[in-house]
């Protein structure tokens, strides 16, 4: 050991897998200070937090706000002076440089900054503008803390998913690569990183630590899931996904260069559980962090509401989620008893509240103006709007967010009415195909796990898993008479939205041509109502919101096929 605390043969590093509020500075580094207060404590050699860390990823526009990078250098600044005796702290925060602003990743020592990092490739793409807020850094050194340690190339994020940055840095002397990262989730998303990361140690023959941020910003859910590869790609820790956790990599010193020993090894779940668990977290954090406790929602008696109502319990628990049925004269009676069966098997308080009087007074209001005109979809939407303003109104009184309820393929082809059943703040299950509602339905049903707030067992009914859907806004609905099958409709959706395939290629996979050109005409003039939605939890690469963006005016039609 020498002045810096560091033994000669091993090198400590503590990782901090957590969970940032976007804009809470302080809260922010009041985490980042307990983190470095756990790793002093063992005794370790550096605290390594990711990408952003101090302001939470991503800030977007907030980021070009002069006053929020200076208050964030401040925090910053104070960290470093509270930090300056023990382990080096190593944190994602933004850094001006004259007039460019950057992506930085710094590293804290003895009360000085020892390196700064700042982030090469800005990804573009998806979810991400970061070349619209931040500038392209060079590409730094590798740094060590006095003479002891590897030197550490920190490639931040997307500095990573090419050779170029890591390269670079093996030839500039690097022994390691701790790269800090703020990578959301999408389904299957880590087979591709873990990918990635294994051909930048193949390349460069030098070990990584891949870490990862935790938790919930709007649409958004970073799933954590941090790793360590040694430097033949070999796995040598794995974090779990989705938890906020704090882990240990120790690097040996042998006579060929610095191992990561073996560590922890979390088993990731399947897809269908990890689908679920986005779904719950980036309800509990879009609450949480918007400082909201409850929720309320129309339990209809069908499958979405009554999933959207399990997701809820199992993010807030039953004390936090109301329910209420609000029924019309079209209400079958089994539509009664499926959302009674819902609601007690989670444990939720069911109100009801009629909207047969407030819609005969919209009607008898209406009628003078409306005379000679045949009832249509008007009367529809008047049910389904009337349903939005009284739980509206409920929300209004109680404080409770109300929650929306339309699935991917609802949201796709605009199969909801704007003002009505869209009304609602967060909607957990935008980006779920129908089809995949019921899959979803179903492993909940047959899976528990401790961090569902819900119960075990059954938590939708299986008779309405079972039945086919209906709006129930007139008689014997069903809604296949307006939309083809679902096994139809999300495969045409898959192929259009999800694949940026043709019609030509729809109808090349066997769809008739007439129904992927209905369904394409949909997707298209419901941008509308979709730029007037609430956001939701994102699960796949092609969510609509950031990933997927139509013009709203637009009268091209695909001639393929
Ligand atoms: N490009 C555009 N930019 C801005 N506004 C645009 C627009 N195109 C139409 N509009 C406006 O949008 C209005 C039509 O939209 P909207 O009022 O939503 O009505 P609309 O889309 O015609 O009908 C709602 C659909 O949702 C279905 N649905 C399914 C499941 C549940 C529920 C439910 O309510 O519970 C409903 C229902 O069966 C029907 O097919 C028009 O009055 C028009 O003025
Ligand atoms: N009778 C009702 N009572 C309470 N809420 C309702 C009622 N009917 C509709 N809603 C609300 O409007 C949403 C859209 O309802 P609708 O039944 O028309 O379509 P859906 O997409 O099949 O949804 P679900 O499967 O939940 O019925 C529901 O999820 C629910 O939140
Ligand atoms: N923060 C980033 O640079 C994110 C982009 C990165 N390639 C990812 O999604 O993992």
């Amino acid at each position: 050991m020498d002045g810096s605390g560091i033994s000669g043969d091993r090198f400590r590093v503590l990782l901090g897998q957590l969970n940032p509020v976007m804009g809470d500075l302080a809260g922010n580094a009041a985490k980042a200070r307990a983190a470095w207060d756990e790793g002093r404590a063992r005794g370790v050699d550096l605290v390594a937090l990711p990408e952003m860390f101090l302001t939470g990823y991503q800030p977007q526009d907030l980021i070009r706000k002069q006053a929020f990078v200076l208050d964030a250098a401040e925090h910053l600044d104070r960290l470093m002076a509270e930090c300056a005796d023990g382990p080096a702290l190593a944190i994602g925060a933004p850094y001006v440089d004259g007039v460019r602003l950057h992506n930085a990743y710094h590293v804290l020592h003895g009360g000085q900054v020892i390196s700064r990092s700042l982030k090469h490739f800005l990804p573009n793409f998806n979810v991400f503008d970061e070349v619209r807020v931040f500038n392209r850094g060079g590409v730094e050194g590798p740094w060590t803390i006095g003479n002891h340690g590897p030197r550490i190339g920190n490639p931040v994020c997307e500095d990573a998913w090419y050779p170029d940055v890591t390269e670079t840095m093996a030839e500039c002397g690097a022994e390691v690569f701790i790269v800090p990262n703020g990578s959301p989730y999408f389904r299957d998303k880590f087979e591709i990183r873990l990918n990635q990361m294994v051909s930048r140690v193949v390349e460069t023959g030098l070990p990584l630590v891949y870490l990862n941020m935790v938790g919930g910003q709007d649409d958004q859910v970073f799933d954590g899931g941090s790793f360590v590869l040694d430097r033949h790609g070999a796995l040598m820790m794995q974090f779990p996904v989705f938890e906020e956790h704090l882990g240990e990599v120790v690097f040996e010193r042998r006579e060929d260069g610095w191992h990561p020993l073996k560590g922890e090894m979390a088993v990731l779940p399947g897809s269908l559980e990890q689908d679920y668990r986005v779904m719950v977290l980036a309800l509990r954090d879009y609450l949480g962090k918007t400082g909201f406790s409850k929720v309320l929602l129309g339990l209809s008696g069908g499958v979405d509401s009554a999933l959207v109502a399990a997701i809820a319990v199992d993010a807030l628990g039953p004390e936090n989620v109301r329910c209420v049925m609000l029924p019309s004269e079209y209400t079958s009676a089994a539509s009664l008893e499926d959302a009674a069966r819902a609601a007690a098997l989670l444990g939720v308080r069911l109100d009801e509240v009629s909207i047969e009087g407030a819609r005969a007074a919209v009607e008898e209001a209406l009628a003078p103006l409306f005379e000679g005109r045949a009832a249509d979809i008007t009367e529809e939407n008047i049910q389904s709007r009337l349903r939005g303003l009284m739980l509206m109104a409920q929300s209004n009184k109680f404080g409770e967010m109300l929650l929306t309820t339309g699935n991917k393929s609802e949201v796709a082809v605009g199969y909801a009415t704007i003002y009505g059943d869209m009304s609602g703040g967060y909607n957990p299950i935008k980006d779920l195909y129908k089809t995949r509602v019921f899959e979803i339905c179903r492993w909940r049903n047959a899976n528990w796990r401790d961090w569902m707030k819900g119960p075990e067992g059954e938590a939708v009914p299986v008779a309405i898993i079972d039945k086919p859907p209906s709006a129930e806004l007139r008689a014997d609905q069903k809604d296949e008479d307006s939309l083809p099958p679902y096994e139809v409709l999300d495969g045409i959706l898959k192929m259009l939205v999800d694949e940026e395939k043709s019609v030509a290629d729809c109808v090349a996979a066997g769809y008739d041509r007439e129904v992927v050109k209905k369904v394409e005409h949909l997707l298209y003039i419901s941008e509308y109502k979709r730029f007037q939605s609430a956001p939701g939890a994102r699960l796949s690469p092609r969510a609509f919101w950031l990933d997927r963006r139509y013009p709203i005016v637009n009268r091209w039609r695909d001639p393929s096929g």
